[in-house]
């Protein structure tokens, strides 16, 4: 969904999206979208093919977005790991609960209003499917400042969170660190490219 998503983008420079299984493959990217599935074994996987240290080693110069279990992947620390762990990035300084808005019972669609985002009085459909929730925001001075791009209006907290003040890190879905870019919802399942094309221009295309 996401290599369409970026397929579909119409801009002067017409990316090119492969899927990435292997170091070679990554090797020629120029950023990398980490997409939702399971956090634990998109980690596993990325071990038992040779892929954990290329991406520690990418994350560090290249812009990489995660998506729901991708977002977790980038956390610096995460709540609720499995048993025996969990691999992580520690590309963005924040740190993460994950299924933190309950089980896939719990999944949910909100519109969103985006900071920076094309046609920003549109909102964005955000779809959530047993997403993780940001907990924490790094606050040293060292680290690259983080821009929060859109969180969940208070009113529409789903009930494991009702109750959390505006400016709590938990409502926040969609942030960036730099080149980094996190969502804990799933652009890519909805028609609406903005979040792909957002990515592409001003953490990919700003970089190379
Ligand atoms: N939709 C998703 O990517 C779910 C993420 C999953 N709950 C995890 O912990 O990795």
């Amino acid at each position: 969904e996401h290599q369409a998503a970026v397929h579909r983008l119409s801009l002067t420079i017409r990316p090119v999206a492969i899927l990435v299984r292997t170091p070679e493959e990554l090797a020629i990217c120029d950023g990398l979208i980490i997409p939702g599935g399971e956090s634990t074994t998109i980690a596993l996987l990325a071990r038992l093919s040779g892929l954990l240290d290329p991406l520690k080693e990418f994350v560090k110069i290249k812009p990489v977005w995660g998506t729901c279990a991708g977002a977790i992947l980038l956390a610096q620390s995460v709540i609720g790991a499995k048993k025996g762990g969990q691999e992580l990035l520690q590309a963005i300084s924040i740190s993460i609960a994950r299924n933190g808005w309950g089980s896939q019972v719990e999944s949910f669609e909100v519109p969103l209003s985006v900071e920076g985002m094309k046609d920003s009085e549109t909102p964005f459909i955000g779809v959530f499917i047993r997403a993780p929730v940001v907990l924490e925001l790094s606050s040293s001075p060292e680290d690259t400042p983080i821009q929060v791009l859109a969180r969940l209006p208070a009113e529409l907290l789903p009930p494991a969170l009702s109750g959390l003040d505006d400016s709590d890190p938990k409502t926040i879905v969609a942030l960036r660190q730099g080149r980094h870019l996190l969502t804990t919802f799933h652009p890519e399942l909805t028609p609406d490219d903005r979040f792909h094309e957002y990515f592409v221009r001003h953490c990919v295309l700003s970089t190379i």
